[in-house]
């Protein structure tokens, strides 16, 4: 943190932390962008997008809230799901408010339940949010609200969509009254805490799960490796390796005659123009590492779950 950071905050000023939680897909990282007005965290339909505890910050005049996007809560199947579900349930403790989302759109189901489980052994204050209510009836909320209420001892409960934005003002104004009055932790413009090249790495994996969807789930690791900067033509030159398990994946990766990785390439290239404000150039390689996934070294140096 800069040295010369001014601390002082107006009386009054509220400051927390903040985790989104709820099962796999609910909502949580497009609600994260939502708040921040500005794409932080990336957003897929495959379970399990989330990979990182990760810190964005909203400063306002009068309040700080400090948000961690946790991995979906989910029972372990492998290593990587292990790491998530500890570095998940850490995320629990110490922070002033658990923000549980539930998709409005699907029913109350057993996974829910679980998550709330987890929630109830949390300190913290505790909202409920039914996200997505663009995609369900008032009649479908109304009905979602009654078996949600009795899943945990909530504080406040809201509903939302990140996507008409409706209730999101809402959902903000509702945490920062459950935070408590405390200094500003981090300097106003600091957005997030999360390096460069991991936020550039994951905005080129959500490229690779959105355009292979079930053909290859979880089975990638994205590595930035190096990333130059040149002042004279605001050029970001970005160097990264996409990892598989298998020689197959590999293939469909690159496609036919590279065609896939190029429009995974292209579409990235639109994305970290606007996170990064310069042009950039993108240089992609895959590269086969068995097994990655079940060795929890791996893991940690792929930067994922805890060890960052
Ligand atoms: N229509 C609509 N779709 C939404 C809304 N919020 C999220 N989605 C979609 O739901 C899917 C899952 O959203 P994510 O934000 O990635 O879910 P998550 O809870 O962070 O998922 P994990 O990282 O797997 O835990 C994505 O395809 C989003 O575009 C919403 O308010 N309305």
């Amino acid at each position: 943190m800069a040295s010369n950071f001014d601390f002082s905050s107006p009386e009054g000023f509220r400051s927390g932390f903040v985790t989104l939680v709820g099962r796999p897909n609910s909502g949580k990282s497009t609600l994260l962008n939502a708040i921040m007005g500005k794409k932080i965290a990336i957003t897929s339909n495959t379970a399990q997008t989330t990979r990182h505890r990760f810190r964005a910050v909203l400063t306002r005049p009068d309040f700080q809230m400090i948000m961690v996007d946790t991995p979906g809560l989910h029972k372990p199947h492998d290593a990587l799901g292990e790491e998530l579900n500890t570095s998940a349930l850490k995320a629990l403790e110490d922070v002033d408010v658990v923000a549980m989302l539930i998709d409005s759109s699907k029913p109350v189901g057993t996974g829910d339940e679980w998550v709330a489980e987890q929630v109830k052994r949390a300190r913290s204050k505790k909202v409920l949010v039914l996200s997505k209510t663009d995609l369900s009836t008032p009649d479908q909320v109304e009905s979602q609200l009654e078996a949600a209420r009795g899943l945990a001892d909530w504080d406040s409960v809201v509903t939302c969509s990140s996507q008409t934005l409706d209730g999101v003002d809402g959902f903000i104004d509702t945490v920062v009254a459950c935070l408590p009055e405390g200094p500003k932790w981090f300097p106003d413009d600091m957005e997030t805490d999360q390096p460069i090249e991991v936020v550039v790495a994951e905005f080129i994996r959500e490229k690779i799960l959105r355009t292979f969807k079930d053909e290859v789930p979880h089975a990638i690791g994205v590595r930035v490796e190096e990333m130059k900067y040149t002042r004279k033509t605001n050029l970001d030159s970005i160097r990264a390796i996409i990892y598989v398990e298998r020689d197959s994946q590999k293939g469909i990766i690159i496609g036919k005659h590279g065609a896939a990785i190029k429009q995974i390439g292209i579409e990235a290239r639109e994305d970290l123009q606007q996170l990064l404000g310069t042009r950039v150039y993108l240089d992609l390689n895959v590269k086969v590492k068995k097994n990655w996934r079940r060795d929890a070294t791996q893991i940690r140096r792929f930067g994922y779950g805890e060890g960052l």
